[in-house]
């Protein structure tokens, strides 16, 4: 690849259905919601050029003060390695060229953006610019964090020359061949760099798409992925109550809870392991019928009580599920890491239009938002700009879109030709 063409690459969010926080098993599937990068050649070769206006970031490295030297008996440029834990030589060292970020967003984003940087890529490689948009709202559950770090970990992957550029096209079926599963082992690292202790289940289903069983397992072991590829149409209301947390603060909580409640914790955990296998044996079946909904509504009710137990809810999220019990449309469980952020809701059979309408007239009173996305979509994906579409879209263009639409008209998986999967 040559550093002088431009190219985009997009990766999903996801929404977890079972056991966010879980000890070993979750059930999470890729939404429509997309981050998108632009790579484009840099004014000056010498500048590595970091653009992320979501978070209000602009920040430019030249190369040379990147800590080649220092961290060169710690990673294996020629063919990088994952490692189980972030190497804290490497870590500190960035953590050097970071001192002015002040802002701990800022600071995670950037961290994750080098420590990718500097793995994948190689002090000779010249500067370029990565520009960032997405339709995910950040921080609020919905993935958003893995979903930048597999964009980063592609883009620097196909500049570096460790993966081929992708080449299915949408109707394929993917392959789940050797560069997908580098490109969603970096991004566990770059998830890593922003929350600490990930499962690994946002950049998996990140990575490949669709929807998955995911397993988490001793960390020496690599976590199963069992892809659900019957995964049923259910009726979902997504609702962001627009509170601001990060994930991970959440995690920390239900850690020191583990260490100081062990016993309780784990039991909750188990409870919460058990809940997640019993929704998949439901949702393998070849067709649900109503006794079946009734059946994920009420583990959707006890996951939510679970995750209450844990303490990852918030006043806004229960707001939201009561409101749904209220009207009686659905059961309601916070998604992702709580604390804010997103609900979602498994909405009734034969809930009337204009009732949903209500209550998305109530949402807003609130400050709420819903969205519309659907489930199970494609993973990482790739699109080579020809010397035209360059000139038509640059990273100016791009930073000048503001709404969704705009960006999916722009450029967007589902609406442009052109795109491939890994
Ligand atoms: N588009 C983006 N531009 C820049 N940074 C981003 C972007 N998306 C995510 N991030 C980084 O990820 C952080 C949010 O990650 P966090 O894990 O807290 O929330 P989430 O991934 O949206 O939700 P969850 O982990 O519960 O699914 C942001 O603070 C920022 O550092
Ligand atoms: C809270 C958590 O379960 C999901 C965050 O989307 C953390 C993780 O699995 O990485
Ligand atoms: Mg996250």
């Amino acid at each position: 690849m040559t550093t002088d063409s431009s190219f985009v690459v997009s990766s999903p969010g996801k929404v977890i259905i079972f056991g966010e926080h879980s000890a070993v098993y979750a059930i999470a599937a890729a939404v429509s919601l997309r981050t998108y990068l632009l790579v484009s050649p840099s004014s000056d070769a010498e500048d590595i050029v970091l653009e992320f206006p979501d978070i209000n970031l602009t920040h430019t490295w030249k190369r040379s003060s990147l800590p080649w030297e220092a961290i060169s008996k710690f990673i294996n440029q020629d063919q990088p390695q994952t490692t189980e834990e972030l190497i804290p030589e490497v870590v500190n060292e960035l953590a050097n060229t970071l001192s002015d970020m002040k802002q701990a967003i800022h600071f995670a984003a950037a961290n994750s953006f080098l420590y990718l940087y500097v793995n994948l890529l190689k002090r000779d490689t010249p500067g370029m610019r990565f520009t960032v948009r997405s339709t995910l709202p950040i921080g609020a559950g919905l993935g958003s964090s893995a979903s930048i770090s597999v964009c980063l970990a592609s883009a620097f992957s196909i500049v570096g020359g460790h993966v081929s550029a992708a080449t299915l096209t949408k109707d394929d079926l993917s392959t789940e061949g050797e560069d997908s599963e580098f490109i969603d082992a970096w991004s566990f690292m770059g998830e890593k760099c922003i929350h600490g202790n990930p499962s690994g289940i946002d950049n998996a289903v990140a990575t490949h798409g669709g929807a998955v069983m995911f397993q988490r397992t001793q960390s020496s072991i690599p976590s199963i992925r069992t892809n659900m590829r019957n995964f049923p149409s259910l009726k979902l209301l997504l609702t962001n109550t627009k509170q601001p947390r990060r994930t991970s603060d959440l995690v920390g909580n239900v850690s020191r809870l583990s260490t100081e409640y062990p016993k309780t914790t784990e039991s909750i955990l188990n409870a919460m392991d058990h809940l997640t296998r019993e929704g998949y044996q439901l949702m393998i079946r070849p067709s649900l019928d109503e006794k079946d909904k009734a059946r994920l509504r009420e583990l959707f009710e006890i996951n939510h009580g679970l995750l209450v137990a844990l303490g990852v809810s918030h006043p806004v999220l229960e707001k939201v599920r009561i409101l749904t019990d209220e009207l009686n449309i659905g059961k309601t469980k916070l998604t992702g890491a709580g604390g804010g952020g997103c609900a979602i809701t498994l909405v009734n059979d034969n809930v009337e239009e204009s009732l949903i309408k209500s209550l998305i007239e109530k949402y807003s009173e609130y400050g709420f938002e819903t969205y519309e996305t659907s489930l199970g979509g494609k993973g990482a994906a790739y699109l080579a700009l020809t010397q035209q579409d360059s000139v038509e879209f640059n990273s100016e263009k791009f930073l000048e879109l503001t709404e969704r639409e705009e960006i999916e008209n722009a450029i967007g998986v589902s609406c442009k030709d052109g795109w491939r999967f890994w």
